[in-house]
């Protein structure tokens, strides 16, 4: 007999997110579906504006209060014991215990996760001795155990010293210890590496694939780098102007883009080794033309068809829906055939 398939880990399903301004109710994401399992990487990417903090954001339910707002959908988290819970409209109470629980988070700049008058280890190990009531000297062991697991060398010397005193890669490790520190089932990591120089970045990375093999977590991954997200996605979701237009594998999007507007992300996207070639042949890169709309100024149809090379008279006439490519792989293109 075949084991039954397992639930999702978060299972997101119509997401609409508004903001009030004063010009009137903006909508900055709409008809977002996604579904990560565990042990799965998934990457969001799009231009600047696109919807995929906003996205993010709304998992984590940290939209600013009276501004921005979950207007439809379910946002489905199964916890370590199966019990799921929408998130779109759990109560703030649980929602706050669901962040730096279930959820771990981390954000581009970890001194905006990090207190800059507390010890590592004390940031570390309080919510240790909270949640899990730990006793203090046993959570500060726990502290430890975590910052040697995020490769931070001497963490018995580190966990006495504050955020100022470790470098920026450090920094950002000890906010992946943070996050860890509950065992969390979903890892939201927006622009993780993103303020690290490259070499940084390429560890970091290395370092949430190996804690993900080992946890097994879910990881919703938001980055505007096709090269990290050919280095860590499993699966690609690709954002333009608050609508997912195409999402698939990693590897079956990269090979066969079906959409114009992830083709044109790949275009302007650097082949390994080729940058420094091009700096010193004088070569630009491709860029898309145009710019992504405003959301005041949303053009009907296909958001995209101002810009888009093979729009035709019927991609201005409704939005096209998400239609299967081949097996797990869809484009919102109506000429996903011919492109
Ligand atoms: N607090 C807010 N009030 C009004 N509009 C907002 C607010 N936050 C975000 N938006 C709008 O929502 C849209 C999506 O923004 P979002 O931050 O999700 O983009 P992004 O894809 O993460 O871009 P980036 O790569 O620059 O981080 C943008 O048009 C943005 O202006
Ligand atoms: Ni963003």
């Amino acid at each position: 007999m075949m084991a039954p398939a397992a639930q999702p880990v978060l299972d997101i399903r119509g997401l609409r997110t508004v903001f009030r301004t004063r010009g009137g109710e903006l909508t900055a994401v709409r008809d977002i579906d996604l579904v990560i399992d565990a042990g799965e990487t998934l990457a969001l990417v799009g231009e600047s504006g696109s919807g995929k903090s906003v996205t993010s954001l709304s998992v984590m339910r940290l939209l600013t209060r009276n501004v921005g707002k979950i207007a439809a959908g379910a946002i489905r988290l199964r916890d370590r014991q199966g019990i799921v819970s929408d998130l779109a409209t759990l109560d703030d109470r649980h929602m706050r215990e669901i962040r730096g629980g279930d959820i771990g988070i981390v954000f581009q700049e970890p001194m905006s996760s990090l207190n800059p008058v507390l010890t590592i280890g004390d940031q570390i190990a309080e919510p240790i001795r909270i949640r899990r009531k730990a006793d203090r000297a046993a959570a500060m062991r726990e502290a430890i155990a975590l910052l040697e697991s995020v490769g931070i060398p001497d963490a018995k010397r580190r966990v006495r010293q504050y955020p100022h005193e470790l470098s920026g890669g450090m920094r950002q490790r000890a906010t992946i210890a943070m996050a860890l520190a509950c065992d969390p089932v979903l890892l939201i990591a927006d622009e993780p590496t993103t303020a690290l120089d490259v070499t940084i970045q390429a560890q970091i990375l290395d370092l949430l694939q190996r804690l993900q093999r080992e946890r097994s977590m879910a990881i919703l991954f938001v980055t505007h780098n096709l090269g990290v997200v050919a280095e860590i996605a499993h699966r690609v979701a690709v954002m333009y102007a608050g609508r997912i237009v195409e999402e698939g594998p990693t590897e079956a999007v990269f090979r066969n883009p079906r959409h114009p507007y992830t083709r044109g992300l790949l275009a302007s996207m650097p082949r390994l080794g080729e940058a420094t070639r091009m700096r010193q042949a004088g070569e630009q890169l491709y860029a898309i033309p145009g710019v992504v709309p405003g959301l005041t100024r949303m053009p009907s149809g296909c958001a995209f068809a101002p810009r888009c090379a093979h729009a035709i008279q019927a991609c201005s006439e409704a939005v096209p829906a998400l239609e299967r490519v081949e097996a797990n792989h869809a484009s919102r293109c109506i000429r996903w055939r011919e492109i």
